[in-house]
């Protein structure tokens, strides 16, 4: 091994071991303070129509099989029994969702066309659905964690959430997020600390965590997240749920806080999350409004027909985690799995740029938090937030900020110089060979984070775990979090499935055979 390599990996290994020490001394002082008590799931989801997709709701709620009020019950019932176990849903609108359920069944009753028409017309009439809080959804809080917006109230939709309403679903909750929603644990000074059901000790991530917990939770049957480095995937990989970041430009970013604008529009995406993949084709078709029409969402499939890749980590990276065994071997399950069933080979690719994943997010996303800057977003408009100052304010246990948001903080007042020359040639090499690879009938299996869900916290030892889903941002390519059934401890495995823009459907189609051959969502209280 050449010199310089030899050092690297010493470094990586001296880098590792500290992390390992801080993160032991963590635990040390942490189990003092558990953060939600013991490992408790919430019971079983015992009510059937808790196990129903949203399709299947639709389905039966036009048919008269069941009503829209007794689903939209379940749901507040189920809401109520668990959300004080991982305080995932910060405002609920039940009355309101219940008059709104009465309307539906109002129209199905009074509807004497035919089904396919009210089909066609109100796809998810009288489902349930949740959103992530920092997006606008009338009448609710829009704080995205920030105690500065305490109050904030949206008087209007934001399109994804307008769209979803205007096909007949319902908006039963909003859902915690991380503050600033740039982070992979949903934690701030507003709302508290969301947990995962799976191990309350542990993150449910971020920063779409409260869908990702509310979802898993069987609080929920489909709900809205955003992501630009990761928030919608890694929230369904650590609670085993499915969550699609859809090519950049198909559904509207508009409606959110922080503002999607300039470069942070290119990178951020809005997206679907749920516990049954045939939602999420639906979901995205109802979300993307008018571009649903650039993604061929309706064509036919054939999975024997694509080609498939996978790649198993990003090469090794002295800042990122190496892949935990588990996830390894889990992929290759996977890839196992695709080639019995399909017939097909999957080819294991190196993508050596990988290992630049975290430089490459940190160097092209429009700084850390997109811009205006994180200090800006922090204050409330009318002033500004010094981190440092604002650091040593959390050090004597006085900011009103959580110490990711003032660490992101710092690291976006640092990153202000030029991004460097080396990096972006990564980045160039990585999206010519991703590119070529994928094509138009391609798509790329890869971790969704190094390790199954952490405990309370300690990701701030690991920050660059996030290069995992984050890379995919840059790259601007659609991709599915699959779950894998429960590993060790009896956590979720999951994998990501790529495609090239705007073959969002391939992965969507690969998600649902994925489904049928691992079994999907877990409830985290069955036995
Ligand atoms: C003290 C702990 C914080 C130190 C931060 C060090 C640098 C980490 C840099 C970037 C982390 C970004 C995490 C993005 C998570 C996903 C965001 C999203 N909305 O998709």
């Amino acid at each position: 091994m050449a010199l310089a390599a030899r050092i690297e990996w010493l470094a990586a290994r001296a880098l590792r071991a500290v992390v390992h020490v801080l993160v032991a001394l963590f635990r040390l002082l942490a189990s003092r303070r558990a953060v939600g008590g013991p490992p408790r799931p919430p019971p079983p989801a015992s009510d059937p129509l808790l196990r129903l997709s949203a399709v299947r709701l639709a389905e039966r709620i036009r048919r008269k099989e069941v009503t829209s009020v007794q689903v939209v019950r379940a749901y507040i019932e189920r809401i109520q029994e668990v959300n004080p176990l991982v305080n995932a849903v910060v405002k609920d609108r039940f009355s309101a969702a219940l008059q709104e359920a009465a309307r539906a069944d109002r129209l199905v009753e009074e509807d004497k066309g035919d089904e396919g028409v009210l089909k066609e017309r109100l796809p998810l009439l009288g489902v349930p659905f949740t959103v992530k809080e920092s997006f606008c959804v009338q009448g609710m809080p829009n704080s995205a964690g920030l105690l500065s917006r305490r109050g904030v109230v949206s008087g209007t939709d934001a399109p994804a959430v307008a769209l979803l309403k205007k096909a007949g679903a319902i908006p039963l909750a909003v859902t915690n997020c991380s503050e600033l929603c740039m982070w992979l644990e949903s934690h701030n000074h507003l709302y508290g600390i969301t947990r995962n059901p799976y191990d309350t000790r542990r993150i449910p991530g971020g920063s779409s965590g409260g869908e990702g917990s509310i979802l898993a939770s069987g609080g929920s049957v489909v709900g809205v997240g955003s992501d630009i480095g990761g928030s919608i995937r890694m929230p369904a990989f650590f609670n085993g749920i499915f969550g699609h970041k859809p090519t950049p430009g198909i559904v509207s970013n508009d409606g959110q806080h922080p503002p999607s604008s300039g470069r942070r529009d290119e990178f951020l995406c809005t997206g679907p999350m749920c516990r049954y993949a045939e939602d999420l084709l639906p979901l995205l078709s109802i979300m993307a409004g008018k571009n649903a029409d650039k993604l061929s969402l309706h064509a036919d499939v054939d999975l024997r027909k694509l080609r498939y890749f996978s790649v198993p980590h990003n090469g090794g990276s002295p800042l990122v985690s190496p892949v935990e065994r588990q996830l390894i071997e889990a992929q290759k399950k996977v890839v196992r799995r695709l080639e019995a069933d399909l017939g097909v080979t999957v080819q294991e690719v190196p993508l050596p740029q990988l290992r630049y994943s975290h430089h490459i997010w940190l160097d092209l996303s429009p700084g850390v938090c997109g811009s205006p800057h994180c200090w800006c977003l922090m204050g409330d408009g009318s002033r500004k937030v010094w981190p440092l100052w604002e650091l040593l304010k959390w050090l004597l246990g006085r900011s009103p900020h959580t110490l990711p948001a003032i660490g992101l903080a710092l690291v976006d007042k640092v990153l202000g110089s030029q991004p460097s020359r080396f990096i972006g040639q990564q980045k160039e090499q990585l999206q010519v060979r991703v590119e070529q690879l994928l094509g138009s009938d391609g798509v790329l299996l890869y971790p969704p984070h190094p390790r199954v869900a952490p405990e309370h916290h300690v990701p701030v030892f690991t920050p660059f775990d996030f290069s995992y889903t984050g890379v995919f941002n840059i790259l601007g390519l659609p991709v599915t979090q699959c779950p894998l059934g429960l590993g060790e401890q009896r956590l979720p495995l999951g994998v990501q499935v790529v495609a090239g823009k705007l073959q969002d459907r391939l992965c969507l189609a690969v998600a649902r055979h994925l489904e049928r051959a691992f079994g999907g969502w877990r409830d985290p209280g069955a036995p």
